[in-house]
């Protein structure tokens, strides 16, 4: 079935539709990673965004069930320039087709990923549609312009309190839309984790008396958050707190700092990082749209994305207060930032 992209500058890409047949708005963004985009669909972190992959052919390797990121997927469309029909691998349990049909996710494929790439990098992200229809530019534009996503993080968020048991740290996490690898990761340090729905109360957290207070990564914009700001407000000073992504932005606000978006944001397996502290460069996983564009007084600088110098991570002064931009726990990506966990936990 013919499907078309339509985006809010009125440029149309047409394509064939596949996965599940329904139209779809979201904010259009690209992800440079040639492998792992089973873990970017269901990194909830994409929630409200159609995503396009820059790697031409995807889909080949298929979609197991083991190296899931959530239990969905979160995005709201999937473009790909070409859709690998014979997926094969020894864990392959279904095709991208199938798994999308199953998440009500439409994709789109036989786009130039390429061109509209170009466009978004040339211009910035802007919002989408995928449409089956032939309705008018004006209908759509009406749709794009209601389109927003303030409640992505609230949608994500687990509703229950999930807990993980360890003989180590005990570490609450407020989930945000967190990826289940930073899980993996604290219990791979044996922690004993408590995870917690994102506007928990700060009195809850604290009854646990925990040894760190982890920031999950999430979808939107940090600004969005102010009832989550304040509450971790009343959490500074009193347990030494760690974020990703979200987490870290969401800090950078409640110590006074600003955020900004960036025009397309940073989402892929290769994005070069200076730590500071370590003297050292390495090749870590993106995915933000957002970024910290003032310090908080009191906040240092640990990291740089050596592409734009923008901020990746930061350590408080005098506190136990420590997070990063980019996504230490990988998947998709490089391995090799794992070691950020052993200094968050450095601070028990
Ligand atoms: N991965 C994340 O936590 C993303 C944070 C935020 N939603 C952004 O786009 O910048």
């Amino acid at each position: 079935m013919k499907g078309k992209l339509i985006l809010e500058d009125g440029t149309i890409f047409e394509g064939k539709a596949f996965g599940y047949l329904g139209d779809s708005i979201g904010e259009v963004v690209f992800n440079t990673s040639m492998t792992g985009y089973q873990e970017v669909l269901t990194d909830p972190s994409y929630y409200g965004q159609i995503v396009t992959m820059t790697y031409p052919l995807v889909g080949n390797y298929g979609i197991n069930l083991e190296d899931m990121e959530s239990n969905k997927s979160h995005v709201k469309g999937f473009i790909v320039r070409e859709k690998s029909n014979d997926p094969n691998n020894f864990r392959c349990e279904m095709d991208l087709d199938t798994y999308l049909k199953q998440n009500k996710v439409i994709g789109l494929e036989g786009i130039d990923t390429r061109a509209l790439t170009k466009i978004l990098r040339n211009n910035g992200t802007m919002k989408g549609i995928i449409t089956l229809e032939n309705a008018s530019l004006e209908d759509v534009k009406s749709k794009l312009e209601a389109f927003t996503n303030t409640e992505a993080v609230r949608t994500v968020t687990r509703k229950e309190i999930e807990h993980i048991k360890g003989e180590g740290a005990k570490v609450a996490v407020m989930d945000f839309g967190v990826k289940q690898n930073i899980l993996r990761s604290f219990a791979k340090r044996n922690c004993d984790i408590t995870v917690f729905p994102a506007t928990t109360k700060p009195e809850e957290i604290l009854g646990i008396n925990p040894d760190l207070i982890f920031l999950s990564n999430g979808p939107g914009d940090p600004e969005d958050l102010e009832d989550v700001i304040e509450n971790i407000n009343e959490l500074i000073g009193k347990k030494p707190i760690v974020g990703i992504c979200l987490g870290h932005q969401l800090l950078a606000l409640t110590l006074g700092g600003k955020t900004s978006k960036l025009k397309f944001g940073h989402r892929g397996g290769n994005h070069p990082v200076k730590d500071l502290e370590e003297n050292k460069i390495f090749i870590t996983s993106q995915n933000h749209g957002y970024y910290v564009s003032e310090m908080p007084e009191n906040m240092e600088v640990t990291h740089i994305n050596l592409n734009d110098n923008t901020v990746e991570g930061m350590r408080h002064k005098e506190l136990p207060i420590y997070s990063v931009q980019y996504h230490p726990e990988a998947c998709p990506g490089p391995k090799d930032n794992d070691y950020i966990f052993d200094k968050f936990l450095e601070l028990v």
